[in-house]
């Protein structure tokens, strides 16, 4: 696995282990793949800055596996409570998995974004690798028969961006006054109106780390407030 993650002569953020999870799980959960590696490794840039940050409380929106909340946990330790959301049971049940299985805690809860959390400007640090690909608004919302949830992980409506743009949309309540937030996307989604979004709301943004994968122009942008 980390052979397919980018070699970098800084200080590292380790990839956790998976090996406790096989081909059944991935049938149920999310695979960390080409995007969840660049998320990896846009946070592995940024070490420095999140170590210095401090963040107390750091959630993870559709934390799918587990694979990004659990190395950041990892990284900050006891020092900061990691809170993830995922609307899939199976990645709930998967993140602790994954959590525990690297010594780590990640508290997972299963919801839609984060409508059950009640922290107003109470988060530090935010995470979403969210489903970015362009489908239509049905193929996002219709229930799979066999109950499948894995269309959730890339199904993201006209331009990609419906799940993202309903977390955009209060993203300013939810985070503290000085924060961090990290966010996948592809060209399609539109990064630039997505800075503008988000300057109403207070926050700079910048693209931090960009990969080709097939046709795919994949990017994680950062976004902070209050620096
Ligand atoms: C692209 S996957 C990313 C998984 C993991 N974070 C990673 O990087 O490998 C997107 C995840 O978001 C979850 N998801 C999709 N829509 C969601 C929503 N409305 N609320 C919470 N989670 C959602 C999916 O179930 C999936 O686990």
């Amino acid at each position: 696995m980390e052979a397919v993650r980018g070699i970098s002569d800084q200080e590292l953020i380790e990839t956790p282990d998976l090996s406790h999870l096989d081909a059944a799980d991935y049938d149920k959960v999310y695979e960390p793949r080409e995007d969840s590696f660049l998320f990896l490794d846009a946070l592995e840039k940024d070490l420095n800055l999140i170590r210095l940050f401090k963040p107390s409380i750091c959630l993870e929106v559709g934390s799918g596996s587990g694979v990004i909340c659990t190395a950041l946990a990892r990284f900050l330790g006891s020092s900061s409570y990691v809170i993830a959301t995922d609307l899939n049971p199976f990645a709930c049940q998967t993140t602790h998995q994954t959590a525990e299985a690297n010594n780590s805690f990640v508290s997972c809860i299963q919801m839609d974004l984060d409508s059950m959390l009640r922290m107003n400007n109470t988060i530090d640090l935010l995470l979403f690798n969210p489903p970015y690909v362009v489908t239509t608004s049905k193929e996002l919302r219709q229930p799979r028969e066999d109950g499948s949830f894995l269309h959730l992980a890339w199904a993201g409506g006209v331009k990609g961006r419906e799940v993202t743009d309903r977390l955009l949309s209060h993203v300013g309540q939810l985070l503290s006054h000085r924060s961090l937030f990290y966010l996948v996307v592809i060209k399609e989604n539109d990064p630039e109106e997505i800075c503008n979004v988000m300057a109403c709301q207070g926050f700079k943004g910048e693209i931090i780390a960009s990969r080709k994968v097939r046709n795919e122009l994949l990017s994680v942008m950062r976004f902070k407030r209050g620096w």
